[in-house]
């Protein structure tokens, strides 16, 4: 098949690799006229992906119509808060009938809308024509060619499965689902629940305070989902249990990482400072906290993520009112 891969940083990058080794012919799209010419000239992307090195059929231009000239497929990889102006610009360069793939974990602020809802009221696509890819997909392993596996979730079940077939290797192992809601939940409130890991982490909390934080952190994403009206078996499954477990538990995690850096005390302007790619959770803690609070949903680990990014709390002092909030039955 014909794809391109819009956006071209560390998971743009890994997807395309896994699209072209799967036998697709790939134009990515960058920013940058340095990184499409690496792409294109030296098959790799040092800046996002060091030592990774690229199919030779796999190129990239800085030109949106290019890119997507007769593409099938149109995976997109930006992040999320940019998506809607981004597609401002492009969706009139779509072919009619490709299949566009969201390969984002956000929640946008203000409207809290799901990133395949804003494809599709922003690039006037249908709804069965976008494709949701989430799991525990950490970018540098899957370009390593460490094997994986992976939700392809869409409500037209023909396309999800077109879509499995495009993107299975002997390293990235694709199974389909309807739950495009529950998909995008869950890995959206995963990077929120691995920057409180990241936080326990650096204040040196044991592994029972670990455990604890991704369990009662996948109840909340549950509760949240089952009210959105999202199948709770998904949570239990790869975009679900499997995303949360892959970004707290890995230091590749940017998400944790950045957690890490507000742990040790660091404000949220020097924890960007030292840290260069996309953390989802940062911004998307604001909106998830908001859906929640629409829907008259509990998310304390949520809530507390959001205050000490955004408001200056202690992560101590957030345990501690974690620990002390009411008592109730699991
Ligand atoms: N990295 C991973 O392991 C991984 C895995 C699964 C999903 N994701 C999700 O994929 C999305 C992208 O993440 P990433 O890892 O590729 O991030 P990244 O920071 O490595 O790359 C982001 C890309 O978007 C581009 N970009 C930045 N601002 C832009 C703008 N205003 N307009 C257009 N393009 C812009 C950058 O140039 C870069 O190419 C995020 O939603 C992330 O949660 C990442
Ligand atoms: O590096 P993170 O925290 O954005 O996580 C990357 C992927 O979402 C893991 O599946």
């Amino acid at each position: 098949m014909r794809a391109a891969v819009i956006g071209s940083g560390a998971w743009g990058t890994a997807f395309a690799k896994v699209l072209g080794d799967a036998g697709s012919e790939v134009t990515m799209w960058a920013r940058r006229e340095s990184v499409a010419a690496e792409i294109r000239d030296q098959h790799g992307n040092e800046g996002s992906l060091p030592g990774i090195r690229l199919s030779k059929l796999i190129t990239a231009t800085t030109d949106l119509a290019e890119a997507v000239d007769e593409a099938e497929m149109i995976a997109i990889a930006v992040p999320s808060q940019t998506l809607r102006g981004n597609l401002a610009d492009w969706a009139g360069f779509f072919p009619a009938d490709a299949t566009v793939i969201s390969l984002m974990k956000g929640i946008e602020l203000g409207t809290l809308k799901r990133m395949s809802e804003v494809i599709v009221e922003t690039a006037r696509v249908a709804a069965e024509r976008v494709v949701v890819v989430s799991g525990p997909n950490l970018a540098p392993e899957i370009a390593a060619d460490q094997p994986t596996a992976t939700v392809v979730a869409c409500t037209d079940e023909d396309r999800a499965r077109q879509v499995q077939h495009a993107l299975a290797t002997p390293y990235f192992r694709p199974y389909t689902s309807d739950d495009v809601l529950g998909c995008e939940l869950g890995g959206a409130v995963k990077n929120v629940i691995a920057l409180a890991y990241g936080m326990a982490s650096a204040i040196g909390l044991g592994d029972n305070t670990k455990a604890s934080l991704i369990t009662r952190g996948l109840a909340e994403t549950s509760r949240l989902g089952v009210a959105l009206g999202a199948d709770p078996l998904t949570f239990a499954g790869l975009a679900g249990l499997g995303d949360l477990v892959a970004s707290c538990s890995s230091r590749l995690s940017r998400n944790r990482t950045f957690g890490e850096h507000l742990g040790r005390g660091e404000s949220l302007e020097q924890a960007q400072a030292a840290t260069r790619q996309t953390a989802e959770g940062v911004k998307s803690c604001l909106s998830i906290r908001d859906l929640a609070r629409a829907h008259s949903v509990e998310m304390p680990i949520v809530e507390q993520v959001e205050k000490v990014c955004h408001e200056g709390a202690d992560p101590r002092v957030a345990v501690k009112l974690l620990m002390t909030r009411e008592m109730k039955p699991e």
